[in-house]
């Protein structure tokens, strides 16, 4: 898959509210394969709720979402799930499964119902454990970890769902520098070397600077824009979006723009 094969999702003049306050009005954009897009936007912007209309978990009141020309509604469930690998922002479940049982159920969308995990499924699982640093804790009770092996383990049922879309709710909100980076540079590397999208909500602007090709940045219920990192990452736009006053400078090595805050 390509840059080259038209859009993936197309997003068209959609609106969104949890009650009659729209929280999100008239998105419309096209995200295309192969392209890491950093989602970024000030608390309660709505990036997750962007996150849910794409991944068919909202529906949008106003609008259509497609994905490959079909309405993301009309898909059926484990069909979507083939394409598409959401990492939330926490693990909800309450029962007492391991690590590696849950990491096991981002290959249950291609399990046949009754079968056995397939080796293929094992190997895609023990990968995941391995990228995301979690082998030693596969036996371990998903109930007693930290927020950042609970993370890791989130990110991990999602790699290991091996879709060519991978939706993520701030992956790297409680994790150290280290698996912060090592995540990123496994991200960037995926959309680098197979092609796949990578779409996720990122709150370290130096970091979405860094690793994505493309920003979408919220504020205020709309789509504020949406382009190449090094056309949106401005100082103008942190302080108009976010607030803050920063220095974004170009480093020359990454070719990327870097963000460094004033405190001041
Ligand atoms: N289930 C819900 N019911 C009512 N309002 C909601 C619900 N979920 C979110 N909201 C509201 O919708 C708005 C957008 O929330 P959303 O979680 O999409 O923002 P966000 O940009 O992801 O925020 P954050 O950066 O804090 O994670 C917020 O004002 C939030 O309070």
């Amino acid at each position: 898959m390509t840059s080259g094969d038209g859009p993936l999702f197309v997003v068209d003049r959609c609106s969104f509210g949890y009650t009659a306050t729209p929280v999100l009005a008239g998105i419309s954009m096209e995200l295309h394969p192969g392209r890491f897009y950093g989602l970024l936007g000030p608390n309660g912007s709505g990036k997750t709720t962007l996150l849910d209309l794409l991944t068919g978990a909202a529906k949008p009141v106003d609008g259509r979402i497609t994905l490959h020309g079909r309405e993301v509604a009309g898909y059926d469930k484990a069909a979507l799930a083939r394409l598409v690998a959401v990492v939330p922002q926490d693990l909800h479940i309450s029962f007492d499964f391991t690590v590696y049982d849950v990491v096991m159920m981002g290959r249950h969308p291609f399990i046949p119902r009754f079968s056995q995990p397939a080796q293929e499924d094992i190997d895609l699982v023990q990968a995941a454990l391995a990228e995301m640093d979690i082998g030693t804790l596969q036996h371990r009770s998903v109930l007693h970890l930290s927020g950042g092996e609970r993370q890791r383990v989130l990110v991990a049922r999602a790699l290991a769902q091996n879709t060519p879309v991978l939706l993520l709710d701030e992956p790297t909100a409680s994790l150290d520098i280290r698996h912060t980076l090592d995540i990123m540079k496994i991200l960037r590397r995926k959309v680098t070397e197979t092609g796949i999208t990578v779409i996720a909500t990122i709150h370290d602007l130096d970091l979405a600077s860094v690793f994505c090709d493309e920003l979408i940045v919220l504020h205020d219920g709309s789509l504020y824009c949406h382009g190449p990192v090094g056309s949106v990452m401005t100082a103008p736009l942190i302080r108009e979006v976010f607030a803050a006053e920063a220095l974004v400078f170009t480093d020359e090595l990454l070719g990327k723009p870097r963000v460094q805050y004033r405190y001041a």
